[in-house]
């Protein structure tokens, strides 16, 4: 018999104004079940990482309730949320002096005591998940100790995500993890990334702004635009009249808007794309 998935992440009418008067996220419902690959995607603006930062506390919304594993962020503290909610970024965020070994262990800080983080003591069973993902991610020994700042770009975002998983995370953020790599290596990052995710049964919420890349990798493709959701359904639901939608008149984060098409009509409501 199959059972209802578990849904991982709820967001309930979640509101964002900035104090400038910007509203980024306008009345967005979302609710990601339990290993599911979900992409984000829509033009520069649209609220992607705003959307992205309400699920790990970072941005505190102006109204609506976010829940992350049945538990509402209010209530929870950020060490709890920190175990369940890992986070990979655009620019990688490594400590680039710092060595590949030592980043990849800054992963499990949440767990660890103030004390022990600051001798940079660790678990032996910490340094070897640390050295099960780094081999997991395709680095080789010999990239332990070098420092995080001299790899390739394809090389630090494979940092980024054996660093997100070595707390076994329920959830994993990613903001635009490929916006800096090149197409051969963006593919490898996120079939990494979604193997790994799998392995785990974990959630991934991911923005990206390649349309091909989103179709390739997601199970699912939310499209925001002007702080709404504007398109949820599958890839294959997801054709180029509605790509078209979406970007209608839309910065695509180059500077090139594109031209709105006299035959395509106006954005609808949630879900009527
Ligand atoms: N700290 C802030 N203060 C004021 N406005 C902000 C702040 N952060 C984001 N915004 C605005 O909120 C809106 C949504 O921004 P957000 O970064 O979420 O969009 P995005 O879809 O991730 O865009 P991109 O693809 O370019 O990264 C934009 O109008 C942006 O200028």
């Amino acid at each position: 018999m199959s059972q209802t998935p578990t849904s991982m992440v709820k967001l309930s009418a979640i509101e964002k104004t900035w104090a400038d008067g910007t509203r980024a996220l306008n009345s967005v419902d979302l609710e990601v079940p339990q290993g599911q690959f979900c992409v984000i995607l829509g033009p520069s603006g649209a609220g992607k990482s705003t959307l992205l930062r309400a699920v790990n506390g970072l941005m505190k919304p102006t109204a609506g309730k976010v829940q992350v594993d049945g538990l509402e962020l209010t209530q929870t503290s950020e060490r709890e949320l920190r175990k369940r909610v890992a986070m990979i970024h655009q620019h990688f965020n490594l400590a680039t002096r710092a060595s590949v070994a030592a980043n990849v262990l800054s992963g499990a800080l949440p767990e660890v005591s103030l004390a022990r983080a600051l001798c940079g003591w660790f678990h032996p069973e910490q340094r070897e998940k640390a050295c099960h993902y780094l081999e997991r991610v395709g680095l080789k020994p010999e990239h332990l100790h070098r420092r995080a700042g001299e790899l390739s770009g394809g090389q630090q975002q494979r940092v980024g995500i054996a660093r997100a998983f070595m707390l076994d995370p329920k959830v994993v953020l990613a903001d635009e993890p490929v916006a800096s790599l090149d197409p051969q290596i963006s593919r490898d990052i996120l079939t990494l990334l979604k193997d790994a995710a799998r392995e785990l049964n974990a959630t991934v919420i991911c923005s990206l702004h390649q349309v091909d890349l989103a179709r390739e990798f997601g199970d699912r493709i939310v499209g925001m635009r002007s702080g709404e959701v504007v398109f949820d359904g599958a890839p294959e639901e997801f054709d180029d009249q509605r790509l078209g939608r979406l970007y209608q008149n839309a910065d695509w984060g180059d500077g090139e808007p594109t031209q709105a098409r006299e035959d395509t009509p106006q954005l609808e409501a949630a879900g009527g794309m």
